[in-house]
């Protein structure tokens, strides 16, 4: 029997009105008589560096969130891009693969293929379901680059919700994690007697399906207001629940959709670098993606966009696209492929597989080339050398997670295109200072999307999310850049000013809701834009 664990403040509802405003002052003589907010920070944060090991870290901000919520964001506010690496990724990928040893607290919910049939009684478990406007929900069956956790992906859904309380002022008692326990195929954590969910092999996707079903109709009556992330499904998985349930409910993938969002607005504004130093239309471009899998082909998916903006067909943007899997290059005449491949199979090659990516590169003649595959270390030296000549400006995204998976680091980029290459990859790298020169990595992470998207969405009170909000998301990223940043060869803004940014993202996407008409907030359709900005900003939750 899977029991569902009941949250860690479920009995005191106190802590839930604790985020909702300012912290209650605790009577006289509970603390101690010199205790002062501003010293306490320093205090905190003095703890949080005494720390050795990223894991550690890791546990300390844990416990800071659930003892201390207040002072735990506002904290991630001020300390953004030195918090991130631990509360997300890399170190919250450790974090799920040791999860089942390093518990201590429920923090979210746990469905499971058992629950079947009864599913709206395990939601109603949930303490404060009035509330609930945001949910990340994962199976664990692909947790960053890292395989099939089971169970063990709860952290990742924390993780996000934590950047949609500290990054777009989402109420904390408003988010969900969820963990979906259809069993696990890594016989590891099913030989580990520590392991905390179901002992068997993933079930069969028929059964899987019909509890999905029961799941996101259930969802839907529990919590009316929720929008629903899913957030690392194994690819077949990722792509059949997105459009099984898409035009049903407010749902959306982060893998597919968040992770095409970013990687466009940053290929935007890379293009235009590039192009500006090559001399070549922004409609030359030729994009490889090196990794074929809901991301890749998520991202390949969006930055269609980029060729559709830019005037040309749908046709003419695909063949700007060339997708390499484990088999090499993926065209039609090699045989059957999966669904989501076969659109971006290329119909103008029909010679032998081409496998060696060296040899795929010098047939393609890319300007850019993105890392989805978590195959670390697969842009070698040769490979980073072939797109510095062919390219006097190199596109190089090495985009999988967490950072040991990363296809190159940034430091081999810098080196091997003699510092000049536009760079962004999934995890943090640290700036280089190149030949006197300082260069800043972007991070091309979903990060910088789901916030604002998730933000608008709910706001717009959305009866689903179109293709229209998620674009409107990544332009509203691209443009979000200072007049600094971008002289200082930025791709991304910096992640300290992502309230900013995502309240300028959610701003968009509400717009794009109501183009689409799928805004049910109707009211905020008379507000002049400035209007609109004041009232996102008005409707985030501030430590
Ligand atoms: N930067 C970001 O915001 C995001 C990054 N990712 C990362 O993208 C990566 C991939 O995720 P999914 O697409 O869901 O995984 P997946 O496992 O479905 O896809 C991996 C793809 O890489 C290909 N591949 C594997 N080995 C290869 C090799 N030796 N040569 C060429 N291709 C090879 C596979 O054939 C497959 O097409 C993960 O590391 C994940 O963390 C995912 C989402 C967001
Ligand atoms: C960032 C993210 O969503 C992933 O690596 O799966
Ligand atoms: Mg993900």
């Amino acid at each position: 029997m899977t029991i569902v664990l009941t949250p860690y403040w479920s009995n005191g509802v106190q802590k839930l009105k604790m985020a909702a405003g300012p912290p209650p002052k605790p009577a006289h003589g509970l603390t101690p008589p010199t205790l002062d907010e501003q010293v306490h920070a320093v205090r905190c944060m003095k703890q949080f560096h005494s720390k050795d090991k990223d894991i550690e870290k890791y546990i300390y901000l844990s416990m800071l969130k659930e003892q201390d919520p207040h002072m735990f964001y506002r904290l991630c506010l001020q300390h953004m891009s030195e918090f991130t690496p631990i509360i997300y990724t890399p170190t919250v990928g450790q974090a799920c693969q040791e999860y089942s040893h390093n518990y201590r607290r429920p923090e979210g919910l746990f469905v499971s293929h058992k629950d079947k049939g009864k599913i709206a009684s395990v939601l109603r478990s949930w303490p404060k379901f009035d509330e609930a406007r945001i949910s990340v929900v994962t199976d664990g069956s692909r947790i960053l680059g890292l395989g099939d956790l089971g169970i063990n992906g709860m952290p990742i859904s924390i993780g996000k919700l934590s950047l949609y309380i500290a990054g777009a002022g989402i109420r904390p008692e408003s988010t969900i994690p969820i963990t979906l326990d259809f069993g696990t195929n890594t016989q590891k954590y099913l030989d580990d007697p520590l392991y905390l969910g179901l002992r068997h092999k993933r079930v069969a996707t028929e059964e899987m399906t019909e509890v999905m079903d029961e799941f996101m109709y259930e969802m839907s009556v529990a919590f009316p207001k929720l929008l629903v992330q899913f957030e690392d499904f194994s690819t077949d998985h990722a792509f059949l629940y997105l459009e099984r349930y898409r035009n049903q409910y407010p749902v959306f993938n982060d893998d597919i959709q968040g992770t095409g969002a970013v990687v466009l607005s940053g290929f935007i504004n890379a293009a235009r670098l590039s192009s500006a130093a090559s001399g070549r239309p922004l409609n030359t471009h030729r994009i490889l993606f090196f990794g074929a899998g809901s991301a890749g082909v998520g991202v390949a998916m969006q930055l269609m966009s980029f060729f559709t903006l830019e005037g040309m067909s749908e046709q003419e943007a695909r063949e700007r696209i060339w997708l390499v899997d484990s088999q090499g290059l993926v065209y039609s005449a090699r045989g059957k492929l999966a669904e989501h491949k076969d659109y971006f199979a290329r119909r103008d090659y029909a010679g032998p597989p081409i496998t060696d990516l060296l040899d795929i590169l010098e047939y393609v003649k890319p300007t850019a080339l993105m890392g989805l595959s978590t195959m670390s270390g697969a842009f070698t030296r040769a490979a980073i050398e072939t797109m510095a000549a062919l390219n006097p400006l190199p596109i190089i995204f090495p985009l999988s997670n967490p950072v040991k998976l990363s296809e190159c680091t940034f430091e081999d980029a810098v080196k091997y295109t003699n510092g000049k290459v536009l760079f962004a990859s999934g995890s943090p790298f640290p700036e280089i200072n190149y030949q006197g020169r300082m260069l800043y990595p972007g991070q091309g992470n979903n990060m910088y999307i789901f916030p604002g998207l998730g933000l608008g969405s709910i706001l717009a009170r959305c009866s689903s999310v179109s293709d229209s909000m998620v674009e409107a998301s990544s332009l509203g990223l691209a443009n979000s850049l200072t007049q600094e940043e971008e002289e200082a060869g930025l791709l991304y803004p910096q992640i300290e000013r992502i309230r900013e940014i995502s309240a300028g993202i959610s701003m968009q996407v509400i717009r794009a809701a109501q183009a689409a008409n799928v805004d049910r907030h109707v009211e905020l359709r008379s507000m002049s834009d400035p209007e609109l900005l004041a009232f996102v900003n008005s409707k985030m939750w501030n430590p």
